[in-house]
C-alpha cells in the first residue's frame, strides 16, 4: 500500500477499527457498518502479508476469505482447525511467532499486517511498530476491546487533523496514527 513506504525499517503495523469507547467487536461481528473503513482497510493491507486469530478469520463472510490478494496468516492452537484452515486457503500456524516468521517470508513483507482479533492484539502491542486505528464516533456495547498501546507509543496524527471524516451512512470517523519506535 506504501501507506509507510517512507519508512526504512519493515513496518509490523496493527490495524483495527473500534467505537469512541474502545468496542472492536460483538457476538464475533462488528457492531457497525462503515463501508469506508473497509476500503481504507483493504487499501492498506492489500499486497502484505495480514496475521490474525481464528476468530478474525471466522468473522469475514465466506465469500472474503481468504482476503484476496495478501498472504492470510491464520493462529489456531488447535491441529484439527489448522487443517480446515489450511484446506480454505490460509497459512495455519500455531503461535504469534510462527506467523511473524511466516510472513517475514511472504509477497510484500516489507509491511506485515495484524489484523485482529483482541487477544492477538494484546500480545503483539509490545512487538509492533505501526498501529492504525480507525475511530467511530460511536458509543456502543461490545465484548472484545481495542488493546492499550504502552507507553512506549506515540499519538502520531489523525486524518483528518481537525474534526471528522462522515460515512456515506452518516456515521462519523477518524484514522489515527501511532508509532513505537
Ligand atoms: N480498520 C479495520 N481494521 C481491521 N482489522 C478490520 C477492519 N477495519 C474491517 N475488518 C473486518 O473484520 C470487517 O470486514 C468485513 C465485515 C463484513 C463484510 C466485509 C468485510 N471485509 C470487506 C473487505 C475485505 C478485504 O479487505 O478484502 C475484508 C472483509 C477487519
Amino acid at each position: 500500500s506504501g501507506t509507510h513506504a517512507g519508512r526504512k525499517e519493515p513496518v509490523l503495523g496493527l490495524i483495527w477499527a473500534q467505537s469512541s469507547n474502545g468496542v472492536i467487536g460483538k457476538d464475533g461481528d462488528l457492531p457497525w457498518h462503515l463501508p469506508e473503513d473497509l476500503a481504507h482497510f483493504k487499501r492498506t493491507t492489500k499486497g502484505h502479508p495480514v496475521i490474525m486469530g481464528r476468530r478474525t478469520w471466522d468473522s469475514f463472510p465466506a465469500r472474503f476469505r481468504p482476503l484476496p490478494g495478501r498472504t492470510n496468516i491464520v493462529i489456531s492452537g488447535s491441529p484439527e482447525r489448522r487443517e480446515e484452515l489450511a484446506a480454505s486457503g490460509a497459512v495455519a500456524v500455531g503461535s504469534l511467532e510462527d506467523a511473524l516468521a511466516e510472513a517475514a517470508s511472504s509477497p510484500g513483507s516489507e509491511e506485515v499486517w495484524i489484523i485482529g482479533g483482541g487477544e492477538i492484539f494484546r500480545n503483539a502491542t509490545a512487538l509492533a511498530n505501526t498501529a492504525v486505528v480507525t475511530v467511530i464516533d460511536l458509543e456502543t456495547d461490545g465484548d472484545t476491546f481495542a488493546p492499550k498501546l504502552g507507553p512506549g507509543w506515540t499519538f502520531d496524527a489523525t486524518e483528518p487533523a481537525e474534526g471528522w471524516l462522515t460515512s456515506s451512512n452518516g456515521t462519523r470517523y477518524r484514522i489515527a496514527l501511532w508509532t513505537q519506535q
